[in-house]
């Protein structure tokens, strides 16, 4: 997941390849409800790991609930006939609806003394409706805040089952959702029914409801969509083994990606179109109907079991008039596809929008203006404009805290100008997707050229590595210790029983094209064994030194460290990064600091590691190396004509961070 404060896309070109989604957070918080809700153990496969079914998890817990988390699999022993809790519980929601509306209903109609709260946007969100249809069934409930929101506070019922029970509909699905999920709780005697008032919005999701709940042994019976009965004598039955779907809303974002952008003509038939493994067209999620508004937009799609693939068709795209009722959340990944369109897109029925993680309406509308995009509004519609190649401006997409909105527009960094576009607050996808970016970045592609790359050279213990690292985690970009290279093919060439001098030139070169290494954090691994400490000491310093002379070697690197460049960025730190390796980088800084204070860095760093160290002898090494190092005939150590300089003998390290930072703004502008 990216952590960043923002995160910036570079324009991307084409996207194509397999992702494997993670699963339904409908789905997923459903069937932990339902699981903790009946007697026995049930195995639930591939559940969606992310913010909204941690907070899930967390309450079921709370409650007493065995839940055992290996990987995506997640065993529960229901609640079913043990000891409902008795002491007052506190739960935190985060501001998953799927959580609060149903464990509200859950709660409330078991009873006890629970207290419902969220983040702040949880607390603005909408539970009125809900409340006011548990407190006709006799549920204890008060508002901690604002009538109509939570917080709640839910008490003891007394139950009065013997009237329907009226639930606004048109508001939420999740609180006809949260009824159905709790009623059979009380249901053991007499059959109980649920009456929807007003028109009920985004239906599909009931019909998620309803076959999980007969998953589960409960089979309500549906009278139009104004009734719902939940017959006498039910009772929750374990399925045993439970799979959860891959999202279908999350498979919007790349059905999309595969109408928008071009294919990779270099990879021939590997090179065309997304593939989509783990939800299929007929998947019991009512997102899934979101491939036809793509298809009806111009995608191509194609479907089997858990799987669709998806091709770009008609392009530009054709703008379109939808009622949207029936997929709320990929609708507005529509509103992005309509910037490609060639024509007006307008959505209607989504007044739901306007109460989710955001205004949605607001957010779709105001971040798509920004990017260039005439846009109208109504109470419960919008209106997009295509917007023409020319035409596109940069934008920093704010995201307000809503998943949707950042995994939407980052499909607009295939704009046909080429410009990059940048997310605010990435890590919101973490509600329903907290890997998305990865996700993207492991189909999409671009040229080498657009893909930034900033340069830290300098001469040995200058602090190049604690600065590139640092910065390249604020921006989240890969990090490319060149450095370490050298040393790894100084011990592979050790171990082979080589010298480090020009004899062995040719076998030591051999050696590095194919040098098995690999990065794991702080950690390098040469050929699956951590070698971090061995090419880390001075001594593995001295070899790095050596063996980075000879011409041969430093040629056999160049393609491993022009691998490194991908997707979203790299910070790449050694001593002719910007000189040889990435002479067209964006920035290029070169950063220098005094002999004296890099040999007290140096030896700080050896005494915390452990290692004896000698402060005088340490600052003569370093110059004997500084020495080695600009006078070789093969890159040697030099400032990049266009490199920034950076003496930060006294600089603390966030100072130099800042400093480079604010260089890269000043070029990305
Ligand atoms: O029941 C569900 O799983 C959901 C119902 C929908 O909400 P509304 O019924 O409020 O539209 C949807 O937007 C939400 O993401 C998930
Ligand atoms: C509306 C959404 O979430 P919630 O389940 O919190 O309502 C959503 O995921 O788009």
């Amino acid at each position: 997941m990216f952590s960043t404060a923002f995160l910036d896309l570079p324009a991307l070109q084409g996207a194509s390849g397999t992702v494997t989604l993670p699963g339904s957070k409908s789905i997923s918080n459903r069937v932990l409800l339902l699981s903790a809700l009946c007697q026995g153990t049930t195995v639930v496969h591939d559940l969606l790991d992310s913010d909204d079914t941690r907070v899930m998890l967390a309450a079921l817990r709370q409650l007493g609930c065995d839940v055992l988390v290996d990987g995506t699999t997640v065993t529960i022993t229901g609640l079913g006939g043990c000891a409902w809790p008795r002491e007052a519980i506190e739960f935190f929601m985060g501001n998953a609806g799927t959580a609060m509306r149903p464990l509200t209903a859950a709660l409330a109609v078991q009873g006890g003394d629970f207290t419902l709260k969220g983040v702040p946007r949880m607390h603005e969100r909408p539970i009125g409706d809900l409340v006011d249809a548990l407190r006709e069934l006799g549920c204890t409930i008060d508002y901690l805040g604002n009538e109509g929101y939570p917080p709640l506070r839910v008490r003891q019922p007394t139950l009065q089952l013997d009237k329907p029970i009226p639930v606004r509909g048109d508001v939420s699905s999740q609180f006809l959702t949260a009824l159905l999920m709790a009623l059979p709780l009380a249901a053991q005697d007499r059959a109980i029914t649920i009456e929807v008032v007003g028109e009920l919005i985004s239906k599909p999701y009931i019909e998620i409801t309803l076959n999980l709940l007969a998953r589960y042994g409960i089979a309500v019976e549906r009278q139009g969509w104004e009734r719902f009965v939940i017959p006498a004598g039910s009772r929750y039955q374990s399925p045993g083994t439970i799979h959860v779907e891959a999202d279908a809303s999350s498979a919007s974002y790349f059905i999309a990606l595969g109408a928008i952008a071009a294919g990779d003509p270099s990879k021939g038939s590997q090179g065309k179109g997304i593939r989509i493994q783990g939800v299929g067209a007929d998947s019991i999620q009512g997102d899934i109907r979101f491939m036809d508004a793509a298809a009806q937009m111009g995608a191509q799609i194609t479907s089997g079991p858990n799987w669709l693939e998806i091709n770009r068709g008609a392009w530009p795209l054709k703008g379109i008039t939808l009622d949207c009722n029936h997929i709320p959340d990929a609708a507005m990944t529509l509103a992005v596809m309509a910037l490609y369109a060639d024509g007006p897109t307008t959505l209607r029925n989504i007044a739901s929008w306007r109460v989710k993680e955001t205004d949605r309406i607001a957010a779709m509308a105001n971040e798509s203006r920004k990017l260039g995009a005439i846009v109208e509004e109504g109470p419960d519609w919008i209106t997009i404009h295509p917007l023409p190649a020319g035409q596109w401006q940069r934008a920093s997409i704010h995201t307000y805290d809503d998943h949707r909105v950042a995994m939407c527009f980052s499909l607009a960094a295939f704009n046909p100008d080429q410009i990059p576009v940048r997310i605010e607050d990435p890590k919101c996808v973490a509600k329903t997707f907290p890997d998305y970016f990865e996700a993207l970045f492991s189909v999409a592609h671009t040229a080498a050229a657009n893909i930034p790359v900033i340069c830290i050279d300098g001469p040995t213990a200058s602090g190049k590595g604690t600065l590139a690292s640092r910065v390249a985690a604020q921006l989240g970009y890969h990090y490319l210790d060149s450095g370490a290279l050298y040393r790894v093919t100084a011990h592979a060439a050790l171990q082979a029983g080589l010298t480090l001098e020009a004899a062995d030139e040719a076998k030591i070169a051999d050696l590095a094209r194919q040098l098995p290494v690999r990065f794991e954090g702080e950690q390098v691994l040469l050929n699956n064994v951590d070698v971090t400490d061995a090419i880390r000491s001075e001594q593995g310093g001295m070899n790095a030194s050596k063996v980075s002379v000879l011409p041969a070697v430093r040629e056999a690197l160049v393609a491993l460290q022009h691998s490194f460049r991908r997707l979203p960025g790299l910070l790449a730190d050694g001593r002719d990064m910007g000189t040889v390796i990435f002479p067209n980088a964006a920035l290029k800084v070169f950063l220098t600091a005094s002999a004296a204070k890099r040999a007290e860095r140096r030896h700080k760093q050896l005494i915390s590691k452990g290692f004896s160290a000698n402060i005088e002898s340490l600052r003569a090494d370093l110059e004997a190396r500084d020495a080695r190092d600009m006078s070789r005939s093969a890159s040697p150590l030099q400032p990049a004509q266009d490199a920034l300089q950076l003496d930060n003998s006294s600089l603390s390290i966030e100072d130099s961070v800042a400093q480079v930072l604010d260089w890269w703004q000043g070029k990305s502008r």
